[in-house]
């Protein structure tokens, strides 16, 4: 029998895909659940997770399905958001065993394993918000653009600074011609490569894995190695680690580099690219680094093609290149945009301010990131900064990665081919090799 309950949520999804143009799934893939409310399932539930489920469930159309962590004592702080939803330790268990009662899922966990979840969900026709960066390989972030395009779900990556004044502002100031076009972007991060463990190789004395723990769902995509203790791979310190995390480009690279990605509308692969910094081991990320990127020029640049340099490690542009007025100051991350008729600064958070006197930028308003998802999914409208946007910025960031295991050579990137054309033992680091049943099919 079909209650009216059923019917108005079929009614709802015709309706929603027939004025959505972007909605190019079948029917059947798209949220059959979908009515007036998003059933949602968080992955990930502590650290940044909690806060991204938090504030996805702060949408009143919004009802928590279920929870998953691979570390049953984190999930505690997301138990009050939706006492009656069960809490899975596998994404896949939960996703099998609760099917079309989720329409959407946000992946909050360490970088290796957003591409196995992400693609896992979509493939099943789930809407998903993933963090940043996309995916912790290039070869992931292009198989995460064309999954999401395949399914045609409703995709948004966790940069939601992306929807905060100070970035928003930045980008209409560079779109509405107040430095003019650009010839350059200097874009740095406070932070370094490694540090956060206090360890360059793995500890040799090991701890016994918590009971709440599964280690092996945590290790996931990566070549298993042993625990190490808290605070050694998890939670936080996975980000120095080159199995799982992506340094500081990786941290911060799709934040700071999302302003410049968009203001810029740059949808063209690197060129190339080129790292130097202070040396690394097989283990964790360099301390200090800096990456040249060249990539294809556009509407708002001034030629056909644009050098990006990226610092991290303290490491910054020089005054000779920010050329700021007296009283003014380069904030700890952020980018300096050099144009034509000036300079813009943008600091990572911070309202923009430019080098040309008297020239004042009124900031514009801050929209909700996550709501724009949810939004997105209810009505079928992608957000501009889905996975195609989120999936070219982390190829990007991630190649950055790749050219730091080839300190001072320029790689040269077929984005086409997801190649580098100049260097074949490069070829290696634009993927991973995948441990035994946590492989990630070509799209
Ligand atoms: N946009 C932003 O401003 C921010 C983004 N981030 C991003 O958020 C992500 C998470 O970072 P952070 O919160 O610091 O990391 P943490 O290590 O603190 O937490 C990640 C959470 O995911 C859990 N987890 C790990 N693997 C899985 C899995 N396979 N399935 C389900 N749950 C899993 C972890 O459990 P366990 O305790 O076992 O590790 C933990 O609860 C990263 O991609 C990071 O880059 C982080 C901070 C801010
Ligand atoms: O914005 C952020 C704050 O710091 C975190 C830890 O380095 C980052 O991962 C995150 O993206």
């Amino acid at each position: 029998m079909t209650s009216t309950s059923d019917t108005t949520r079929r009614d709802f999804l015709k309706t929603s895909v027939a004025a959505a143009s972007a909605f190019a799934a079948p029917a059947f893939v798209r949220g059959q659940n979908l009515n007036s409310q998003l059933q949602f399932a968080g992955i990930g539930t502590d650290g940044k997770g909690y806060s991204d489920i938090k504030l996805i469930a702060s949408h009143d159309k919004v009802k928590c399905v279920a929870f998953c962590d691979v570390d049953l004592s984190r999930t505690e702080k997301v138990k009050p958001l939706a006492p009656e939803a069960p809490i899975y330790q596998d994404y896949k268990k939960m996703l099998d065993e609760l099917g079309d009662k989720i329409d959407a899922v946000s992946v909050s966990t360490p970088d290796h394993t957003h591409a196995i979840i992400s693609i896992d969900a979509m493939q099943r026709g789930k809407h998903v918000y993933c963090q940043k960066p996309l995916t912790r390989t290039v070869w992931e972030a292009r198989q995460m653009r064309q999954q999401a395009k395949k399914a045609g779900v409703i995709t948004r990556m966790g940069n939601q600074i992306h929807s905060h004044s100070a970035y928003r502002t930045g980008v209409k100031a560079i779109q509405d011609g107040v430095i003019g076009k650009v010839t350059a972007i200097h874009s740095w991060v406070g932070t370094t490569g490694h540090g956060r463990s206090g360890l360059l190789e793995p500890p040799v004395k090991n701890e016994a894995v918590p009971k709440s723990l599964d280690w092996n769902l945590w290790i996931s995509v990566a070549p298993m190695r042993p625990y190490g203790g808290n605070r050694v791979y998890h939670p936080f310190t996975w980000r120095d680690w080159q199995d799982f995390g992506s340094g500081a480009i990786g941290d911060f690279g799709c934040h700071l580099l999302d302003p410049v990605y968009t203001a810029l509308k740059i949808t063209g692969d690197p060129i190339s690219v080129r790292s130097e910094h202070t040396g690394m081991n097989d283990e964790v990320w360099p301390a200090q680094e800096t990456i040249q990127y060249v990539v294809p020029g556009t509407q708002y640049t001034a030629s056909r093609s644009l050098p990006i340099t990226w610092y991290d490690g303290g490491r910054r542009p020089s005054n000779g290149i920010a050329k700021l007025l007296p009283g003014q100051s380069l904030p700890n991350s952020g980018s300096v945009f050099v144009g034509q008729k000036g300079n813009m600064i943008l600091p990572h958070v911070g309202q923009p301010f430019v080098n040309i006197e008297g020239v004042k930028i009124e900031p514009v308003e801050s929209l909700d990131h996550y709501h724009g998802w949810v939004d997105g999914c209810l009505s079928g409208k992608q957000p501009s900064d889905g996975f195609e946007y989120g999936g070219h910025l982390t190829e990007a960031v991630q190649l950055g990665n790749v050219a730091a295991y080839f300190p001072g050579e320029t790689l040269e990137f077929d984005g086409k081919a997801v190649k580098i054309t100049n260097n074949s033992a490069a070829n290696k680091y634009l993927t991973r090799d995948y441990r035994t049943g946590f492989e990630i099919a070509s799209t």
